[in-house]
């Protein structure tokens, strides 16, 4: 595969997920009525959808207009492969933006309730301000097709603490796994460079198509020897320019510019201002 294509317009903002794009490389997305659902283990049945192409970040979902952040607050979704720094990041969000804004946080895993116990064990946020879901085989799915599992919680957190900022972070996936706008105002997707530099330019709509993409663990780059040129290059390609971190979250790198994204996205969907 060629993954230097590019799609040959930029200009087709087409958001709807009903239907599909015919591009010179296939087809994009399509989430038809009707589909076939099925579940790995009982739970969270959802479909597997063909996605024929990296995806597009100038066609990505816009915020939904219709959202009602009295309801429920604004909700930054965070997504990335498994082990690429998630939870730390959510650990470094909270501890910057909890003193100024009222922050509640909903973690998912597969059949634990680790990354919601980390947070706490951690001091993240006070402990009835976590709350822990366990999705079952899919996580992908309730961040996308069967989100209520997450609604359920952060309009609960929503409402109790009337927050400014919900986090809500997906158990780790593959790279075809993306938040759908209904759950998640703001998108972070965080990969690593522990797996090398040719990730970015392997799209998927979390890295095309995310609001921000965070590449962390910059400081294992010489180990594993990835080229940051290289993955700044590939992202820069693969977004069409759109956004991108590096950030070594774990030491505190970057955070600030990811924490500045999110605020800036926050005062133009709530109308609110940086306080
Ligand atoms: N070297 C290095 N390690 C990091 C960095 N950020 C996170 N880590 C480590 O990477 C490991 C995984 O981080 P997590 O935050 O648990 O990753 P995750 O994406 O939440 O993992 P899952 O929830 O299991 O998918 C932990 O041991 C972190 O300490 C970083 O910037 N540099």
């Amino acid at each position: 595969m060629d993954s230097q294509n590019r799609h040959p317009d930029s200009h087709s903002h087409d958001h709807h997920h009903h239907h599909t794009h015919e591009e010179k490389e296939g087809i994009e997305y399509t989430y038809r009525d009707g589909k076939v659902n099925h579940s790995h283990d009982g739970l969270a049945p959802h479909s597997h959808e063909p996605i024929y192409s990296p995806g597009y970040f100038s066609r990505r979902a816009p915020p939904l207009i219709t959202r009602d952040f009295h309801e429920r607050a604004f909700t930054v979704g965070i997504g990335g492969p498994v082990g690429t720094g998630k939870t730390a990041l959510m650990l470094a969000l909270c501890k910057c933006l909890r003193d100024k804004y009222s922050l509640a946080a909903v973690t998912n895993d597969i059949f634990t309730k680790e990354d919601g116990e980390f947070l706490i064990k951690h001091g993240a946020l006070p402990e009835e301000r976590i709350r822990a879901v366990e999705t079952g085989g899919c996580p992908h799915a309730a961040i996308r097709e069967d989100i209520s599992i997450n609604l359920g919680p952060l309009e609960e957190l929503s409402n109790l603490y009337k927050a400014d900022i919900l986090l809500c972070e997906s158990g780790g996936d593959n790279l075809a796994a993306n938040f759908s706008r209904e759950l998640a105002d703001y998108i972070i997707y965080i990969i690593d460079v522990s797996a090398g530099d040719k990730i970015p330019r392997k799209g998927g709509p979390g890295i095309t198509q995310a609001d921000l993409l965070v590449i962390n663990k910059t400081d294992l780059a010489p180990a594993v020897g990835a080229d940051l040129a290289v993955m700044e290059r590939d992202a820069l390609r693969m977004r069409d320019g759109g956004p991108f971190v590096f950030a070594q979250v774990k030491h505190g790198l970057g955070v600030e510019e990811i924490v500045n994204h999110i605020l800036q996205a926050w005062e133009v969907a709530t109308g609110k201002k940086q306080h």
